[in-house]
């Protein structure tokens, strides 16, 4: 009993705390219920059979290889203009409501003909979604910035309205050819008085090779696009796979992108050079361990790099997906790894060093994160 009030005492302060969250993918972070409303509609078209579709949604245990391929029905259901401009509300206001004072989301642009949609489309309702947020003000361009400094985490809950800094990063996904890879770095640089300020490079680890969408990365270097790449999300069991794994984590490394995602698989040689890298990794405990990228949440390596005071920052992945949120990261990373508040705060507040927006929302950031230190710290 003692122990389950303590355990809802530190979940609230976990959601209380101010959070920044930098690893999220718009499709993974949908609502459940989105999905299933979204798929009974379908059904009822003749599109899709909803029983069949409501038991993959509601299935919680996932392999990496089954997330993609729900990634691909989750894209069957949410890509169409007004049902992306709707995910991408939604997801925002979840995140606002639990304190995340700044949010990048990732995403793939999408060409689709049948739907009339091109990347630029795809996108434009992305951002249309992003405006549409009612309850909480998104702040979603630098230029945008006010100077006053309401507390946008409001740690006592009085009911003053929440602020979110809200970022896009363009996903490069796996299975994309180096052309199509371009084109999204160059609808990052259209785009970008528009809040997208990020190349990602995701999708399905076992797919596609590194050379393919090397002269993206390079070209989004050129530009002055920042880039951040998932690394080494998973073992690739198959020997012959194993070479071309350890080139692609080393010359990932070698790219120097200004953030990595994952790195759950690296060698001895590898941890070493990423250590003197010094490159921040995106922390993802719930998608690892339900992906089997880290054994368990015990032996995850986010105590290895925590240990080291590598720069770490906590994320959620895929929290539709995955079926937790921020909050629930903080609260494990704490459960698990016996960090203590001050501690979870810190890890919280070195986050907003490693954000791609630029030095004027980093300043408020800190203002924030420096505002509530007292309060939360003192309870
Ligand atoms: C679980 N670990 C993961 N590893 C690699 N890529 C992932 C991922 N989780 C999500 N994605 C990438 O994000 C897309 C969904 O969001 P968007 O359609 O872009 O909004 C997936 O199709 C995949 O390419
Ligand atoms: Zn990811």
């Amino acid at each position: 009993m003692e122990t389950s009030e303590a355990e809802k005492e530190m979940r609230e302060w976990c959601v209380a705390l101010p959070k920044v969250e930098l690893h999220a993918h718009l499709n993974g972070s949908v609502r459940n219920s989105t999905l299933l409303e979204l798929a009974k509609e379908l059904g009822d078209k003749g599109v899709i059979v909803f029983e069949d579709v409501k038991d993959v949604i509601m299935k919680n245990d996932r392999s990496l290889p089954e997330c993609f391929r729900l990634f691909d029905l989750f894209h069957i259901l949410t890509t169409d203009h007004d049902t992306v401009t709707r995910i991408a509300k939604e997801v925002v206001g979840d995140f606002a409501a639990e304190n995340v004072v700044y949010l990048e989301i990732r995403t793939t642009p999408k060409n689709n003909e049948a739907k009339g949609m091109t990347k630029r489309s795809y996108m434009n309702a992305v951002v249309k979604g992003l405006k549409s947020v009612e309850d909480v003000d998104v702040v979603l361009f630098d230029s945008n910035l006010r100077n006053d400094e309401t507390p946008m985490s409001d740690l006592s809950g009085d009911t003053k309205r929440k602020k979110i800094y809200v970022r896009l990063l363009l996903s490069i996904d796996r299975r994309e050819t180096t052309s199509a890879a371009l084109d999204t770095v160059n609808l990052a640089m259209e785009m970008k008085d528009q809040g997208v300020i990020g190349i990602d490079l995701s999708g399905n680890p076992v797919v596609g090779e590194w050379e393919t969408y090397l002269p993206a990365l390079e070209h989004a270097k050129d530009l002055g696009i920042p880039t951040t790449i998932h690394c080494g999300e998973m073992k690739l069991e198959l020997s012959e796979q194993q070479v071309p794994n350890r080139k692609e984590i080393q010359a990932m490394l070698d790219f120097c992108p200004q953030r990595l995602g994952h790195v759950c698989c690296l060698d001895d040689e590898e941890w070493k050079k990423l250590k003197s890298s010094m490159i921040p990794v995106e922390i993802c405990l719930t998608s690892n361990v339900m992906t089997g990228g880290a054994p368990s949440l015990e032996l995850h390596h986010f105590a290895d790099l925590y240990n080291a005071k590598h720069p770490l920052s906590i994320c959620t992945d895929d929290s539709g997906l995955f079926s937790t949120s921020l909050s629930n990261e903080y609260y494990l990373v704490a459960s698990t790894f016996g960090l203590s508040k001050t501690e979870l705060f810190r890890l919280a507040q070195g986050a907003v060093e490693f954000v791609f927006a630029d030095d004027e929302v980093k300043k408020s950031l800190r203002a924030v994160f420096e505002r509530a230190a007292a309060e939360t710290l003192a309870s």
